[in-house]
């Protein structure tokens, strides 16, 4: 397993949707300043070429942090580079496969949208260092995905994972409230941190909301 996330609460993601590329050093700076806990690059327009040159700018910011650097999808750019990590969806490898491929060294997380996926996921425990549940809302970061809703993250709350779980999706500082008292202990929100023009702000204070 890539490292023990059950003191982790917030996940944020440097969706170059949102960043353009010349401010994506500046961006993941705030993010880091800002206490998250996890960081994703998703990079969906990108090519494998294109995201080891955005990495290149990225990994030395998290040089002395303990905060793992996850890559969306691409499991040769995260190859690349010592110690990445990678996020895999329900219609990429299995985590079987890509654990196998990444070595035990390295965080891996799976996207999950159902009570059988979710439950999958724990059947993956042992490849695992999370997974993640959603859209909880709509999101237009994910526009094709249909949400899940409050029931599948108080579902899986209920199951009581031991695995480290994420709820993901269409969560804002407005709402988070609703996620929390269904249950989750973590989340991950990407355009609600992205978009304001301080995001260390904002991710402390949802980091203070999570831990309360
Ligand atoms: C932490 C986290 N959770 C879910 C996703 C979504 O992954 P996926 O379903 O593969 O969709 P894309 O992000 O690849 O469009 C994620 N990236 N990160
Ligand atoms: C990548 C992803 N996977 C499920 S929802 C989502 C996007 C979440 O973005 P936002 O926090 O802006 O709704
Ligand atoms: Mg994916």
């Amino acid at each position: 397993m890539g490292a023990d996330l059950h003191a982790a609460v917030f996940y944020a993601i440097l969706d170059t949707g949102y960043v353009p590329r010349e401010n994506l050093v500046a961006k993941c700076r705030a993010l880091l300043a800002g206490g998250a806990d996890i960081i994703q690059l998703r990079a969906k327009r990108e090519s494998t070429s294109e995201r080891i040159g955005i990495l290149d700018t990225l990994v030395p910011l998290f040089e002395g942090t303990e905060v793992p650097l996850i890559v969306n999808d691409d499991i040769e750019a995260a190859l690349r580079f010592p110690g990445l990590g990678l996020h895999v969806g329900q219609d990429d490898m299995s985590p079987g496969e890509a654990r196998a491929r990444l070595g035990p060294g390295r965080v891996l997380g799976l996207s999950t949208h159902s009570p059988e996926q979710a439950a999958g996921a724990l059947a993956h425990s042992d490849a695992l260092d999370y997974f993640a549940v959603g859209p909880v809302f709509a999101t237009p970061t994910k526009p094709d995905y249909t949400p899940v809703g409050l029931e599948l993250v108080r579902h899986v709350a209920e199951m009581e994972p031991e695995l480290p779980w994420f709820a993901i999706g269409g969560i804002k500082r407005h709402n988070l409230s609703q996620v929390l008292a269904a249950g989750a202990r973590r989340v991950v929100a990407v355009s609600d941190v992205l978009c304001a023009e301080d995001s260390s702000v904002v991710i402390a204070e949802y980091k203070t909301a999570c831990r309360s």
